[in-house]
């Protein structure tokens, strides 16, 4: 059990895991939060098969053979948690550490539907936005008797926001450069950017929106290709072998949403499956699977050099993380359309695909010990907020887990996130 006094002295060990938009597999991360530096203890990855990505893919779309909807959703948070349950138990072997070392997990689950926007309605009744996130945090209290925070997004949504992006706050604590204005770029399968003005320049404010297709198309254009067979262009090697089809790239690109103000969020709902089928369509009558891929990769590329408009000051260089670094055609095009350095998370230290999952193990951290996870200026919700739901393990009081983690959370989080929610201003 965790003592008091070791917030104080060592710091904090805290799991996260995330299952993102291209469904390619669930990663998990461990970190240390010590003296205001964060540290990555170890990564582990889950991949999913094609076939089994494509099941879930088809689940979400509300086509699950034999099952209710509700009885796939069940099924899929149990499956998310079970993966969890396994990686967890790796990292803790990779770490070399026990489980009575670690203090939280962060668990993000699949997000299964994300309508952050009222506008819906059900028999005539208008609804509030709402995104869900699939996990079943109780199977991990249950198997370790550690504090899960999960379903960050619902509270931000509730308070007006968009729910996403959230990795921001976590990129601010950890890439800020003392004098170079960065931005990070995540390329999943939805691409998102934050502006990380330099520490000198600290009066400007952090931005921080989703950009539109980071490989959600690129994927469903390998996908249909090899005829479910390849799941993504390993390295970018068909796209770099094929020429886009510049006018269907522009013409992609003139998408309302991608010209629209930030804060904005986005998901397989627009950039997924029928998005692909409408492209193809346009295609010209004779192309080869190359050009396929060169055009998709170019619409990913040119949606993201349109969103730095928003950006200031505008960004010297972009440190990319997600899978997406790994393509080098995707990063070439990059550079090309944004005319400036862009480099992997690894030049930094921090391993491309682990980002996300770090983020979500320092924003479960950021919950357990009372402070927002995100800013009405990331998101557009009302006021900075605690994110998430916190079960808690029967076999721990609350007393002995949470008036030290809040402590220690003054003592090793890194300024300006060690200010606690109750000093911001409240809803209204
Ligand atoms: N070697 C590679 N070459 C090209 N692309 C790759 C490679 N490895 C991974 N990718 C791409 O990265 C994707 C997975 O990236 P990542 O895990 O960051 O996405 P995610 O977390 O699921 O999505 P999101 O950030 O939207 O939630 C794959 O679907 C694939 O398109
Ligand atoms: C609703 C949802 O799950 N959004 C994801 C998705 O994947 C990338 C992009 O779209 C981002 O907005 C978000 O994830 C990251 C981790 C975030 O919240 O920062």
């Amino acid at each position: 059990m965790a003592g008091k006094s070791r917030y104080f002295t060592d710091g904090f060990v805290c799991a996260g895991f995330m299952c993102g938009s291209s469904l390619d597999g669930l990663d998990g991360a461990l970190i240390r939060v010590r003296k205001r530096s964060v540290s990555l203890l170890a990564f582990a990855h889950h991949p999913f098969d094609n076939s089994f990505s494509d099941t879930i893919r088809n689940g979400l779309a509300g086509n699950a053979p034999g099952k209710t909807i509700s009885g796939f959703w069940g099924m899929t948070e149990n499956l998310v948690s079970l993966v969890e349950l396994d990686l967890f138990k790796k990292l803790l072997a990779s770490a070399s550490i026990s489980e009575k070392e670690v203090d939280l997990i962060g668990s993000h689950g699949i997000t299964s539907s994300h309508h952050p926007s009222a506008g819906l309605s059900l028999s005539g009744i208008p609804i509030p936005g709402h995104t869900v996130q699939l996990t079943n945090p109780h199977l991990l209290t249950e198997a370790f008797g550690i504090p899960v925070v999960s379903d960050f997004r619902r509270t931000d949504v509730a308070s007006g926001g968009e729910g996403a992006p959230l990795a921001p706050i976590f990129h601010r604590a950890v890439l800020t450069h003392k004098t170079i204005n960065r931005a990070f770029l995540n390329l999943g399968g939805i691409a998102n950017i934050t502006s990380l003005p330099s520490r000198r320049g600290s009066g400007n404010p952090i931005i921080a929106f989703d950009t539109g297709p980071g490989n959600m198309l690129i994927d469903a254009g390998a996908r249909w290709i090899s005829k479910g067979k390849r799941g993504f262009d390993p390295n970018g090697e068909m796209a770099g072998n094929g020429q886009a089809v510049e006018s269907l790239v522009e013409k992609v690109c003139q998408d309302p949403w991608l010209h629209r103000a930030p804060p904005k969020s986005t998901g397989r709902e627009s950039w997924g499956e029928d998005r692909f089928r409408e492209i193809l369509g346009q295609m010209p009558l004779r192309f080869s699977p190359e050009d396929l891929m060169a055009t998709l990769t170019e619409i990913t590329a040119l949606s993201v050099a349109k969103s730095l408009d928003w950006i200031t000051p505008c960004p010297e260089e972009i440190i990319v993380g997600g899978g997406g670094a790994r393509n080098l055609t995707l990063m070439n095009r990059l550079r090309i359309r944004c005319n400036k350095e862009v480099s992997p998370s690894e030049t930094l230290g921090i391993p491309a695909q682990a980002v996300e999952s770090m983020a979500f193990a320092y924003l479960a951290l950021l919950s357990m010990t009372q402070r927002p996870g995100t800013l009405p200026e990331l998101t557009g919700g009302k006021a900075g907020r605690v994110l998430g739901t916190v079960t808690f393990p029967s076999s721990r009081s609350l007393a002995s887990i949470l008036p030290g983690m809040i402590r220690g959370g003054d003592i090793h989080l890194p300024f300006p996130d060690r200010a606690r929610a109750r000093m911001l201003p409240g809803p209204g």
